[in-house]
């Protein structure tokens, strides 16, 4: 993996209006890494995205893009980089195979030799036109288009939206060849899980803002679980309340229930183990329920 920097921001902010939709954000992105970039809609994802296009131009702050800033360097970012937007913008009338040669003129170089193979790996069929497609052949055709120029850097918008788990699972492998080729990703997500399976740091924004920057490794230690334990005999909330990291505890007689990150589930097993158990269960949360929870967790740190 090499050591350069992909994408740089500083103090990066936008304003629509009096809406503020990012506010000071520092992204570094590695070359080489897969970045997922997590947030409820509306978190301001889309915009960062848009910013480093140079599709729109900050309020205030920077951003570069291999060095280069995007807005005033648009044409040469451009070359460097493919792009699924959030909102596909494909002709109608053309089928996908013409969309390649189009695109492939754009850029004053033939793909279409590496767009078939992609278009094969995501079963794309290429002599429909557009307007008879559907939504997930569409995204599946704003893959190919993003991908085929073997860009160095890939920004994706929600790509995997509308996409059977098969061909998302083909598209994360496609994801790691890019990388463990040199190239990067920077892969936003509203989905923790699909994140998870790819990324190797994530940002997580909320309401513009980035509230941590983690390694998958410190994600998973976040895992919420839900656990249940059933005593011979009633049991003290004291026994249990100053664990760390514990959330929801509830004692009703003899029955715990609590959530818990992975964490702090071994202090809390040997906890429970302490007196005599009748029935345990841990099972591991919604992703989605962890994220909520690692939102709030980020959104006390950040205050
Ligand atoms: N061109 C625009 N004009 C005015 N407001 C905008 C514009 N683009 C985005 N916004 C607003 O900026 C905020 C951030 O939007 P953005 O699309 O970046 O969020 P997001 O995290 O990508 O959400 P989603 O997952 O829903 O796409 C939202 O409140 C949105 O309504």
């Amino acid at each position: 993996m090499s050591s350069g920097i992909a994408i740089r921001t500083l103090d990066l902010t936008k304003r629509f209006g009096t809406l503020l939709a990012l506010d000071s954000v520092e992204l570094n992105i590695v070359e080489g890494e897969i970045f997922g970039y997590l947030g409820p809609n509306g978190a301001g994802k889309s915009t960062t995205l848009r910013l480093l296009v140079g599709l729109l131009r900050p309020t205030a702050g920077s951003a570069r893009v291999f060095g280069l800033d995007p807005w005033s360097s648009a044409p040469a970012v451009h070359r460097l980089i493919g792009y699924v937007p959030g909102e596909l913008a494909l002709y109608d009338r053309l089928t996908s195979r013409q969309h390649i040669t189009f695109f492939g003129h754009l850029r004053g170089r033939p793909d279409d030799k590496a767009a078939t193979v992609i278009a094969d790996r995501l079963d794309l069929d290429l002599d429909r036109p557009v307007r008879t497609m559907s939504k997930g052949n569409r995204q599946k055709l704003a893959l190919v288009l993003a991908l085929m120029s073997s860009p160095q850097l890939l920004i994706l918008d929600e790509p995997t939206g509308g996409l059977d788990p098969l061909v998302q699972h083909e598209f994360h492998a496609m994801m790691r060849e890019h990388t463990a080729a040199g190239g990067t990703v920077l892969l936003s997500s509203h989905i923790l899980s699909e994140v998870q399976q790819v990324a190797d740091r994530v940002g997580v924004l909320r309401e513009g803002r980035l509230i941590a920057v983690e390694s998958l490794h410190e994600l998973r230690q976040k895992s919420l679980h839900h656990v249940t334990a059933e005593f011979a005999a009633p049991i003290q909330e004291s026994d249990f309340r100053e664990l760390a990291g514990i959330r929801d505890l509830t004692i009703n007689g003899a029955t715990l229930t609590c959530s818990a990150p992975q964490s702090a589930l071994d202090a809390l097993i040997r906890r429970i183990s302490q007196f005599r158990i009748v029935d345990f269960a841990c099972a591991e949360a919604d992703l989605d329920e962890t994220f909520m929870a690692f939102y709030e967790i980020g959104a006390r740190n950040a205050a």
